[in-house]
């Protein structure tokens, strides 16, 4: 840490500093300096290499110190390591700090070696495990999400409990929203987290986050099983969460509850009654019909897992939500996982710190604590922290502001360098080195017969113990989801004859996800097991040129097919490889036949420009699909 220069006005002053400095010889600080020398010297005080007794031959730093202190760590008086200073051209006072490397010039002028060492990981804090004493530990509510279609009634469920079963207060009940509430059931408590969707349930298990317990999975009778009904299945299935089926909409005449029990078997959700484990229950959410037998089967299902926390340990959690309050400041709310959270607790959650001001529950009630499995919002943090975000109690304002000052620096870091994700390219290493013991693979292709096909393929594989497991399969387009799903549970995602949407390309990128697309299933196997053997050899990597979107087509005799297009971004040129992509998924690759301006042939075109094309021996290209021009690019071996 560089100095400041100090202005000849503030001299006087900092002498008169330094001799107030001097009378505080004994101070505690120092003291416990001194100490620590003592102890790291081996007990007693040696004599250094320079001969003299009074002078240690090594002393130990955990960062910069003052020179007060550093002085006192030399046995020498402040004014002397000033001077020496001075002549190395850093002006100091006795009470400003100064970073390792002038410490380590002023103690080689001693003949003393300096040993920099880490400074306590205030991060092990947030690691470490408390080992709790088993009679600490007492029973806590469970943590439930709601997941499901679009449309089947996540939200109406999630409204029908709260409405009719928010803990009673003399506040009359009215609810906040503050992104998860409790309910009361049989003097039981369940917490039920309001943002429904797997999207958030997945992105918060990305921030490492597992917060939730149970998943009750909404499914319309009417509608039965729909492609976000078999996300979410995958979504709970790769965090382990327990799935109860409440099979909503039983009021409709149209619905067919066995019908929903039927579809999903394929999926391994096997009714009791049918012999499986899988929990059902009818309900309308709507006519808020079979709510009480759904919620007991909550606790029901929450007993068989046991769940426990211990009220007297470290208050610990996970940010659920949090904004900007115009009035209040950063705003949090946290799930409290382990211990009691107090007002005036000093808490760390992710980047950002500070002193909870106040708590106020669900209900909009102020609280001056809360346990276990409460969700409760924060003020105080001296930021807004993310979704997903643990938290953590700490003793001391100093260690919790040294932490994020830490983990602020890392996060810049990181994001200058690729984090370690599996991919391909990896795979073999991260094999070797044992981080990889199960490939998990995200399948997406066209038609449901390729998905099994593929699924099927690349199950079968085994290199060296090490295995494919499929997360989650389905058809058509690469989504933001399966993404999300991908960074969540370090998968790749392999798509046969689809494309990701613009969203999931963003989010791959960002995410470093590794997808790869291929045309031919022999390919996929055989690219997998080339991976995992340690022999796959990038010879070449698609560079994706740009975009054009089809808005008129034109058809004319001996031309064929044109294309009146909109190069949306990036550039098309007219020797580029493309491939059609109508709704996500490929309907052609070849090559451009032609590429026009106007009447003019042309070499290329850039973004926000018209063009016309044809391609070559195709002709079934239609409004709204998208052109996307490609090269092949050699890669070479790192
Ligand atoms: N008849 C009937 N309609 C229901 C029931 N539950 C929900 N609905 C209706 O279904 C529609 C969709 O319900 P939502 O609760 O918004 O569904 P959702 O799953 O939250 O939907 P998204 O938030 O869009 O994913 C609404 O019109 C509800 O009134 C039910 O039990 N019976």
């Amino acid at each position: 840490m560089a100095q400041k220069p100090v202005s000849p006005a503030s001299k006087a002053k900092e002498k008169e500093r330094e001799r107030g400095h001097k009378d505080f010889d004994r101070d505690r600080k120092e003291r416990f300096n001194e100490e620590k020398l003592v102890q790291r010297a081996g007990g007693r005080r040696r004599a250094g290499s320079n001969g003299r007794a009074d002078v240690p031959s090594q002393v130990t730093v955990e960062g910069p110190m003052t020179v007060g202190e550093f002085a006192k760590l030399l046995h020498r008086e402040a004014s002397e390591i000033i001077k020496k200073l001075l002549f190395l051209g850093v002006m100091a006072t006795i009470n400003q700090e100064i970073d390792t490397d002038a410490m380590e010039l002023i103690a080689s002028e001693y003949g003393v070696e300096l040993v920099v060492k880490e400074p306590v990981d205030e991060e092990a804090i947030d690691m470490l495990v408390e080992a709790d004493n088993p009679e600490d530990l007492v029973a806590r509510p469970p943590v439930v999400t709601i997941m499901g279609h679009v449309d089947h009634g996540k939200t109406t469920l999630l409204d029908a409990i709260r409405k009719s079963r928010v803990v009673a207060t003399e506040a009359g009940g009215i609810t906040q929203h503050i992104g998860a509430y409790q309910v009361e059931v049989g003097g039981r408590k369940i917490t039920f987290l309001d943002t429904p969707g797997h999207e958030a349930f997945t992105t918060m298990r990305a921030r490492g986050a597992q917060v939730t317990d149970i998943t009750i999975l909404v499914v319309a009778a009417d509608d039965g099983v729909m492609p976000q009904t078999v996300e979410a299945i995958n979504h709970a299935k790769a965090a382990n969460v327990p799935i109860i089926v409440a099979v909503n909409k039983i009021d409709k005449p149209e619905a067919n509850p066995d019908r929903v029990k039927q579809e999903l078997t394929q999926y391994g959700l096997v009714a009791e009654e049918w012999g499986g484990d899988t929990v059902f229950v009818n309900i309308s959410a709507l006519k808020k019909e079979g709510l009480d037998q759904l919620l007991e089967m909550v606790l029901l299902v929450a007993d068989l897992q046991d769940l426990k926390a211990n009220p007297k340990a470290r208050p610990r959690g996970t940010v659920i939500e949090a904004k900007l309050d115009r009035g209040r400041g950063p705003v949090a709310t946290v799930l409290v996982q382990n211990g009691t959270l107090r007002v005036g607790d000093i808490v760390v959650a992710g980047t950002t710190y500070g002193r909870v001001r106040a708590m106020t529950n669900d209900l909009g009630k102020r609280i001056k604590e809360a346990g276990p499995s409460t969700p409760v919002e924060i003020q105080g943090l001296g930021e807004v922290p993310s979704a997903g975000d643990l938290f953590v109690v700490y003793d001391d304002e100093r260690a919790a502001r040294q932490l994020v000052q830490k983990r602020t620096n890392r996060e810049k870091a990181e994001q200058m360098q690729t984090t370690a994700r599996v991919t391909l390219d990896d795979l073999y290493r991260q094999i070797q080195e044992g981080n990889v013991k199960e490939l998990n693979v995200i399948v997406k292709a066209d038609v449901q017969g390729s998905v099994e096909a593929i699924v099927g393929s690349i199950e079968k594989i085994d290199v060296a113990g090490v295995r494919v497991k499929v997360i989650h399969r389905g058809v058509g387009a690469i989504t933001e989801s399966d993404v999300a799903l991908a960074n969540a549970s370090n998968a790749i995602i392999i798509g046969f004859q689809v494309r990701p949407d613009t969203n999931a390309a963003r989010a791959a990128e960002e995410h470093k996800v590794d997808i790869r697309l291929y045309r031919v299933i022999y390919d996929v196997t055989s690219e997998l097991e080339s991976a995992m053997k340690g022999l796959l050899e990038p010879e070449f990597k698609e560079v994706v040129l740009g975009h054009a979107e089809v808005r008129q087509v034109f058809h004319i005799s001996k031309v064929g097919t044109v294309a009146g297009c909109y190069v949306t971004d990036g550039k098309l040129t007219r020797d580029a490889e493309c491939r059609l992509v109508r709704n996500g998924v490929v309907v052609y690759e070849g090559k451009l036949d032609s590429l026009k301006r106007f009447k003019d042939d042309v070499r290329e075109v850039a973004s926000g420009f018209e063009c016309g094309l044809t391609l070559e021996r195709f002709n079934d290209i239609k409004v709204g699909d998208v052109v996307e021009a490609f090269k092949m690019e050699a890669v070479k071996p790192e």
